[in-house]
């Protein structure tokens, strides 16, 4: 197998730069049709519409429902056609770009993401993550194409909810503990080859700056400011995490996020929430030692994020639904294969109840 590494044509971060959106697109097509859900349209639907028409585009918007299902990659993609549009510009979290990139593969023409949260990796990637319209997790799409642009608002990313920046901090975490693992198995990266250096250093550097800069960018980010850790952190989340989690792999951690998308009661909890258990449970599973369990658990304190099965909303479950999770998990599928060993379901289940306890223990400390 071949080392790839793939990505976006190109991307943009910094204040403001949502009102120079125009400047940096009319190179890509002349009609463009902006996708998000209302709160972000109110959000900043209007500025983006206004650069746009100023670079002398054709601009419209189309409102979002708010998951990443198939029926809802449908109407959108009808829409677009109807409108003719070439540019396809999805702002908002996750579910509204993965639905962008699936209506691109459906229209053709060019593809931004724009991202008004920190929350994923979803913005440069080449792939959507599906669900069902009750909120499963279906399946991965991968395309050909990457997002043509991607262009981040620091700005509007600080002015956002702290849940959704400490969200993507912890999915940004996981990229590294993925890579890492892809990389000792020999394992296939993302964009059907095994890494690079580069994919796999990139993932590093991921977790490096996290490690440095998450807490006091929070504190940044709880305050509506713009440092320079803030900066660091929206870069990691979104441009180092992304590029490091396509080219460098996904082993345990998303499995197990996958999986505990299988039970109605995780749903409230985000994307980055249920990653961060699967990384402390990826950790178990792979038998690192009580120091290193302990300093995850300890750094994900410090970042407020979920360190237990109750905390994303599995109160006492049942054996049953852990063996849920982890067959889910365990899928043939599943990038879990890409630990360094072979991954069974009573090793995932066993991993979950054991990373709960580590959690519960850690946490009792600071009581
Ligand atoms: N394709 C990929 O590579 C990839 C990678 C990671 C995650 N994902 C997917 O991303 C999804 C999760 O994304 P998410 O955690 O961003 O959640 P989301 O997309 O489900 O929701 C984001 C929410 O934030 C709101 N919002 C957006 N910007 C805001 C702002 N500035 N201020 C206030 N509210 C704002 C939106 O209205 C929406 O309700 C999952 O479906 C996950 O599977 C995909
Ligand atoms: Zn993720």
């Amino acid at each position: 197998m071949s080392h790839v590494f793939k990505s976006p044509a190109s991307y943009v971060q910094g204040r403001g730069v949502a009102d120079a959106i125009g400047t940096h697109v009319d190179s890509l097509g002349s009609e463009c049709v902006l996708l998000a859900d209302k709160v972000v349209l109110d959000l900043v639907g209007d500025r983006v519409l206004d650069s746009l028409e100023a670079a002398g585009l054709g601009a419209r918007s189309l409102e979002f429902n708010g998951e990443a299902s198939e029926s809802e990659i449908e109407r959108i993609a009808a829409a677009v056609d109807e409108h003719g549009a070439d540019v396809v510009i999805g702002a908002g979290g996750g579910k509204a770009l993965d639905t962008a990139k699936a209506v691109r593969k459906e229209t053709g023409g060019a593809m931004v993401s724009m991202p008004t949260v920190a929350s994923t990796d979803a913005p440069t990637s080449a792939l959507s993550v599906i669900y069902s319209e009750a909120g499963e997790f279906q399946s991965y799409w991968f395309y050909e194409r990457h997002p043509d642009l991607v262009l981040v608002d620091t700005a509007i990313i600080a002015d956002a909810p702290a849940r959704f920046f400490r969200s993507g901090i912890a999915d940004g975490l996981a990229t590294w503990f993925e890579a890492d693992a892809t990389r000792r198995s020999a394992g296939e990266n993302v964009v059907g080859g095994t890494p690079t250096r580069a994919g796999h250093r990139l993932a590093e550097l991921c977790y490096e700056t996290l490690r440095e800069h998450a807490i006091t960018a929070v504190d940044g980010v709880e305050q509506g400011a713009v440092t320079e850790s803030v900066s660091a952190v929206t870069e990691a989340n979104t441009l180092l995490s992304g590029l490091g989690f396509e080219s460098g792999g996904l082993a345990a951690a998303h499995s197990i996020h996958n999986g505990l998308t299988q039970l109605d009661a995780t749903h409230h909890a985000t994307h980055g929430e249920k990653v961060n258990v699967g990384t402390l449970t990826q950790l178990v599973l792979e038998g690192r030692d009580d120091a290193f369990i302990e300093d995850y658990a300890e750094f994900s304190l410090a970042l407020s994020l979920p360190v237990t099965l109750s905390d994303i909303g599995l109160d006492d479950p049942t054996t049953a639904q852990l063996e849920t999770v982890a067959n889910a998990a365990c899928d043939p599928e599943e990038t879990i294969h890409n630990e360094p060993f072979e991954v069974t379901s009573p090793m995932v289940r066993d991993a979950l109840k054991t990373a709960d306890r580590v959690g519960q223990r850690v946490r009792a400390r600071h009581a």
